[in-house]
């Protein structure tokens, strides 16, 4: 446990989300108190899933425009991801996942798995994501996904060979840090051979 005392805390932003500009305190080794401020930013948790079908030898992704990445290097500003969202308030992760993988895919799968929990960005964004893996079947595809465009979400739906996912994970064209992830999950545990 972290001997830290909060200070002061004044919020910059509360627009959709918060952005917190946060003095404390932290207690060093050597018994001493070192004042800290630190820019917090919150947009609660969220949960990404690899659809994979092992026959098709296939996965799902998803494709849309991130205005981030276009400040940082990716000219288009396409991204590449797995199907991911954020958490709505008092939603489990599992309920989350499955909602966001019919709106942006279409596909509505029963079983998730959650194969692991990661803080996305821990000096900067309070965000821990649920990673997950879900089989998908052809029947499971009931609705065209693209996102909820009343939220602006232009996403387009790739189904993608396994073989192609690794040569662009191989090429450095993937690079969305919980796509990497969860296509190395899958080729550690011989989902993707
Ligand atoms: N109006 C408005 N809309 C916003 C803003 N920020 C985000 N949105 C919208 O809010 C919605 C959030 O979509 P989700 O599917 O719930 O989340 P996500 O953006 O896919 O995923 C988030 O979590 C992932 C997991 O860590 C991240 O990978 C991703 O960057 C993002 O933070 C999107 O429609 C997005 O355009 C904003 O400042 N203003
Ligand atoms: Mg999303």
């Amino acid at each position: 446990m972290a001997n830290i005392k909060i200070t002061d805390t004044e919020t910059l932003t509360n627009e959709r989300f918060t952005l917190k500009k946060i003095n404390f305190e932290l207690q060093k080794e050597d018994g001493a108190w070192h004042n800290q401020s630190r820019l917090v930013f919150s947009h609660g948790n969220a949960a990404a899933a690899l659809l994979y079908n092992k026959d098709k030898q296939t996965i799902i992704l998803t494709e849309q425009f991130r205005l981030p990445t276009f400040l940082n290097g990716n000219p288009s500003g396409m991204l590449l991801e797995v199907p991911a969202g954020l958490l709505d308030a008092d939603e489990d992760a599992a309920d989350t996942i499955k909602r966001e993988i019919t709106e942006e895919t279409g596909y509505e799968v029963t079983d998730v798995q959650k194969v692991y929990e990661t803080y996305t960005s821990p000096g900067s964004l309070t965000e821990l994501l649920y990673l997950y893996i879900a089989e998908y079947e052809e029947h499971h595809k009931t609705g065209e996904g693209g996102g909820l465009q009343h939220e602006g979400e232009h996403i387009t739906v790739i189904e993608m060979p396994f073989h192609e996912a690794t040569q662009q994970l191989h090429q450095g064209k993937i690079r969305d840090s919980k796509t990497i992830m969860l296509l190395q999950y899958a080729m550690l545990n011989g989902i993707i051979k």
